[in-house]
């Protein structure tokens, strides 16, 4: 038997104590448990999104309206999770989504995040507002896989820097968001005047880059932080790029290239033609436009706009492993898990994303091989019903 069916049998054998941190293995329940554990603002901050948070609801009820159907007597002995995307090869086809600022959840971080991660084989996606320095993550990551995810900042050089280093500490692609040159209208941070930036949590990308530092007249210290954060807050994002301007980013980046915030299936062939390897679906789980298509009704016919030109992943809403096998029946490569994995690590540090990536991973297996299936090649719309 493989490996996530395996961590079945030792969690029935050894017990939750044993095998477990003591999480929960259903992880729609986790976020309830965040929220005893996380201060008032950091949990805002993770569990909120935009506006009246409609979109952020739609994604989930989205999957409810899609229905597995199981087939019989297929022979599922044999079953095989793993997938290549972006010339990655991986032991699942989910991937760890970009989350900023992880230390507002537990003091490690993303190191703790990358450390879980290389732990399974799954991708970690490094975001650019990341609490650590891409160099520390990496070496806390060690040879597990890594992407990097990139907040196209307004000075170019300093976007080539931030590549130049990614691509030096040993991340294989690259993610840009395009969905995120500014933050939208998010009511719990506004409400509690919240913003971890500003406290300067997800900045040591910037603060370390030897273009930022030059900008601000060396390296950032007590006297010039608020400089250092005005800076920051002028550069992060720029709303004024256009599809011309990803000629600029495959000048240089020589590896794989994704765009992420795709939802419109012509962005998705603009997509194809600007010479991109992937897009990703995705509304950042509701968290920039409310009122925004579901992530999941979006899928259908992004995947069909692009075939099999480029690979199309999924993001926003996946909670089970049911989710992910219907965002892979529905055209997606592969998924990447957002909130779940945060949860995990602030209820449980590194340990706690472990759990998080094993449920996920083994739900997903065992849910395919009881509906009769033993690769993600063989999910389709053939599995699915309107529910
Ligand atoms: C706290 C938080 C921080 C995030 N930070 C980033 C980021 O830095 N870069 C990015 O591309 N997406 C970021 N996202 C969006 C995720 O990559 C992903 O699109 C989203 O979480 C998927 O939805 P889900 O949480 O429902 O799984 C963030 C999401 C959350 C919840
Ligand atoms: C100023 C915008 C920073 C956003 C970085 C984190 C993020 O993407 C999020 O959704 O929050």
């Amino acid at each position: 038997m493989s490996a996530p069916a395996d961590f079945q049998n030792e969690i029935y054998l050894n017990g939750l104590g044993d095998a477990l941190p003591g999480l929960p293995t259903d992880l729609t329940r986790l976020e309830a448990l965040a929220e005893g554990r996380l201060s008032a603002q950091a949990f805002g901050y993770v569990a909120g999104a935009a506006g009246s948070e409609a979109t952020a609801r739609a994604n989930r009820e989205a999957f409810d309206r899609w229905r597995i159907v199981p087939r019989m007597l297929r022979d599922v002995a044999e079953r095989d999770l793993s997938v290549e995307v972006l010339g990655t090869p991986m032991p699942a086809p989910v991937l760890l989504a970009p989350i900023g600022v992880q230390s507002i959840l537990h003091p490690d971080g993303e190191l703790a995040t990358a450390r879980a991660a290389a732990g399974t084989g799954l991708p970690v996606i490094l975001s650019t507002a990341s609490s650590y320095a891409m160099e520390e993550v990496a070496a806390a990551g060690g040879d597990g896989p890594r992407w990097y995810q990139l907040y196209w900042p307004k000075d170019r050089d300093l976007a080539v820097s931030l590549l130049d280093r990614a691509r030096a500490a040993g991340y294989t692609a690259l993610v840009v968001t395009l969905d995120t040159f500014t933050l939208a209208w998010r009511p719990r941070d506004l409400d509690q005047a919240y913003l971890p930036f500003l406290r300067g949590v997800g900045v040591a990308n910037y603060f370390s880059d030897p273009v930022f530092q030059k900008a601000v007249g060396g390296p950032v210290t007590d006297e010039n932080r608020s400089a250092a954060l005005l800076h920051w807050v002028a550069n992060f994002g720029n709303p004024s790029l256009t599809w011309a301007d990803l000629a600029f980013l495959r000048e240089h980046w020589d590896g794989p290239i994704a765009l992420k915030g795709i939802q419109h299936p012509d962005d998705a062939r603009r997509a194809v033609d600007a010479g991109m390897d992937g897009v990703i679906v995705s509304n950042h789980g509701g968290r920039q436009v409310d009122g925004a298509v579901a992530s999941l009704d979006a899928l259908p016919a992004v995947a069909d706009a692009v075939g099999n030109r480029i690979a199309v992943l999924f993001d926003s809403g996946v909670r089970t492993g049911a989710d992910a096998a219907k965002a892979l029946a529905l055209g997606a490569r592969a998924v990447l898990v957002g909130r779940p994995y945060a949860y995990g690590l602030a209820l449980g540090g590194e340990a706690g994303v472990r759990h998080v990536l094993r449920c996920l991973q083994a739900e997903l297996e065992l849910t395919m091989a009881l509906a009769g299936l033993t690769r993600p090649a063989e999910l389709d719309l053939d599995c699915l019903v309107r529910g």
